[in-house]
């Protein structure tokens, strides 16, 4: 696509909101395919998704950009700048990265389910950036799509205007032009200043082993040309920049973007932390005086280990986790020794599914096998000394003489509910120690509002919720605050042994029953070895709950004497890929999977 020079007032730039699965990446395809962005043999289902993992789980996990050319009703051509944001509740932070280079979002709600719990905070956010919101109702062709309903549903949760909010399906293609005719018409054009000095705000970076770092920017003021010296303003350091273009969705090279456009940026910076995401770039001469706001920092929320089951892993790993950090901000790491998995790294998350990912990532884009810790929220504890001190590891929670009060952190929690499933979802939160703050009703839908501990919230609960409302409910939830809990921690012996990597901290009331669990899983999982195994849960020197192991009595290839061959082999074959898995614990060989026991159980 050959470069056009647009007029900033022609330029718009965008970001959609939407539940999981209300169809954004549908849309966004719909977009792209409508304003020529690919030839239709070129159009691979859902393009934004680009990574293996994010089409797997039909999720969308970075922000990515696209640039389309859109001939509107009135005469005029528009470049429309694509900003996509992730969904899960998860990674909201993400959300507020993407929205900071837009001037409007599209909040796309599925007309036959109506708004949700994560739509909102994220619509909310949009609205206090002073994005203009955009309704759109997707889904129409549903027999079951009630577009009015949902529109009042729009303007009684949300408070902004839907009466006349575009009506599309994203599937067959009704109402495309109108989103694209409301895009131009609602949205304004960017600001910004083109004869002020560049001030371009990172969006994204990311690492490509070809060109280094990759940086998606949204030019606030002045321009980014190709050849031009460029200064990341946090570090001060100046690098030549080579390549600069846009998405359309393939990188299309322009060596040039102007005030008001989105793109990408190449300078040949090897350091994995050359171009930090919220950093602004700016020209080495006639530099901008001050930064663009930056993004607000977000903390781990979720702690575990992660171990390579090969030593020789273990500088690759580092690399990795460089690499992945880079553009992902809210991934914590440092080096952890154990004696049970050796050295590896306490790597922080935002909630389980970050954790999943980023492990599934490390797997597969860097070939590394891992084990991983059970994860654990960040506790204060008060010692008897009278210091206090975090504990993001259950083998740091001191030892119970020098505590003095424990405090786990509590989220609040806006769950959108239909009627019919309330009371499954308050027996959930009492289940999960939760404390009813508020419940309003909006037509079917009730939002009730939880003070929970955060312990059990970033388990399983999104899962649980998910379940007992037959995939209705939505979840938000921020940290609130610190709370006195009676916490314990759990030991895991393994032929009396205490196993670091399986220490886990609990509420006192469900240790009892945790430790049977864990103790039985285990039991489960644990091939049988030469000799018995004992496993056992404690209490500081309190045994909770004990089992064992039998014994192996026969050979497992002894069955196979005499008979096929093959079969011995496959046999044998199978049980070394097992031992791949298998991590040596004293004398007892131990799966990965016994070390996520902890979390497999449920409470
Ligand atoms: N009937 C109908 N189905 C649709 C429409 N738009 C999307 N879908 C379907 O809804 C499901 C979810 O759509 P996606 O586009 O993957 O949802 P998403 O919101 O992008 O999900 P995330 O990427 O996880 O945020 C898919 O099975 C789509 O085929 C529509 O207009 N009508």
């Amino acid at each position: 696509m050959p470069e056009r020079a647009f007029k900033q007032s022609n330029i718009r730039n965008f970001s959609i909101i939407a539940h999981i699965d209300h169809g954004k990446s549908t849309l966004s395809d719909r977009l792209i395919q409508h304003c020529g962005g690919l030839a239709d043999r070129e159009m691979a289902e859902q393009v934004l998704d680009s990574m293996d993992l994010e089409r797997e789980r039909g999720i969308t996990i970075k922000a990515q950009s696209v640039t389309l050319y859109y001939n509107a009703a009135d005469g005029e051509s528009y470049q429309l700048n694509f900003i996509d944001t992730p969904g899960h509740v998860d990674f909201s932070y993400e959300v507020s990265r993407s929205l900071a280079g837009c001037e409007g979002a599209l909040l796309v709600v599925d007309a036959a389910q109506g708004v949700e719990a994560q739509t909102l905070a994220n619509c909310y956010t949009a609205i206090e950036m002073d994005l203009e919101v955009v309704p759109v109702l997707n889904k129409i062709d549903l027999p079951q799509a009630d577009p009015m309903r949902v529109a009042e549903e729009i303007e009684d949760i949300v408070g902004i205007e839907a009466v006349d909010a575009v009506q599309c399906s994203a599937k067959t293609g009704i109402g495309i032009d109108d989103v694209l005719e409301r895009i131009v018409r609602q949205i304004p054009p960017p600001g910004g200043d083109a004869e002020a000095p560049l001030q371009a705000l990172i969006i994204d970076s990311w690492f490509d082993n070809y060109q280094g770092v990759v940086s998606l920017v949204r030019v606030k003021n002045g321009i980014l040309r190709a050849g031009d010296k460029m200064k990341v303003m946090s570090t001060g350091q100046v690098h030549q920049i080579d390549k600069v273009g846009f998405f359309s969705p393939k990188a299309t090279e322009t060596g040039i973007l102007r005030t008001g456009e989105v793109g990408y940026v190449i300078a040949g910076i090897k350091d994995i932390l050359g171009a930090p995401v919220g950093d602004t770039l700016t020209l080495a001469k006639n530099s901008a005086v001050g930064a663009l706001p930056g993004f607000k920092k977000v903390k781990p929320q979720v702690y575990a280990g992660m171990f390579p089951i090969s030593s020789e892993d273990y500088e690759n790993f580092r690399d990795a986790l460089g690499k992945l950090s880079l553009n992902d901000a809210s991934l914590f790491y440092e080096p952890e020794n154990s004696s049970a998995l050796g050295f590896g790294f306490r790597c922080g998350f935002l909630g389980m599914l970050h954790m999943e990912i980023i492990q599934e990532r490390l797997e597969r884009e860097y070939d590394i096998d891992l084990i991983t810790t059970a994860p654990t929220v960040v506790y204060k504890v008060l010692r008897t000394d009278g210091k206090e001190v975090s504990v993001d590891n259950p083998v740091n929670l001191p030892p119970v003489n020098d505590i003095d009060v424990i405090y786990e952190p509590i989220v609040e929690a806006h769950i959108l509910v239909p009627q019919e499933f309330l009371g499954n979802v308050i027996t959930l939160c009492v289940d999960k120690r939760g404390v009813q703050t508020s419940m309003n009703y909006h037509g079917k839908q009730v939002a009730v509002t939880y003070e929970l501990p955060m312990a059990e919230v970033v388990m399983d609960f999104f899962d649980r919720l998910k379940s007992t409302s037959r995939g209705y409910a939505s979840l938000d939830y921020q940290f609130k605050r610190f709370q006195e809990a009676d916490m314990v921690r759990v030991d895991i012996l393994i032929n009396n042994e205490r196993v670091d990597a399986l220490a886990l901290i609990t509420h006192r009331e469900h240790s009892q029953t945790r430790g049977r669990q864990v103790v039985d899983k285990m039991r489960e999982l644990i091939p049988r070895q030469m000799f018995d195994i004992a496993i056992q849960a404690t209490i500081g020197n309190h045994v909770i709950a004990r089992s064992t192991v039998k014994q192996l009595r026969k050979n497992v290839t002894a069955k196979c004497y005499g008979g096929d061959v093959s079969r011995k082999k496959k046999l044998l074959q199978k049980q070394k890929e097992g031992k791949k898995r298998m991590k040596q614990l004293g004398n007892v060989e131990v799966p990965q999977e016994a070390f996520l026991a902890v979390l497999k159980v449920g409470k």
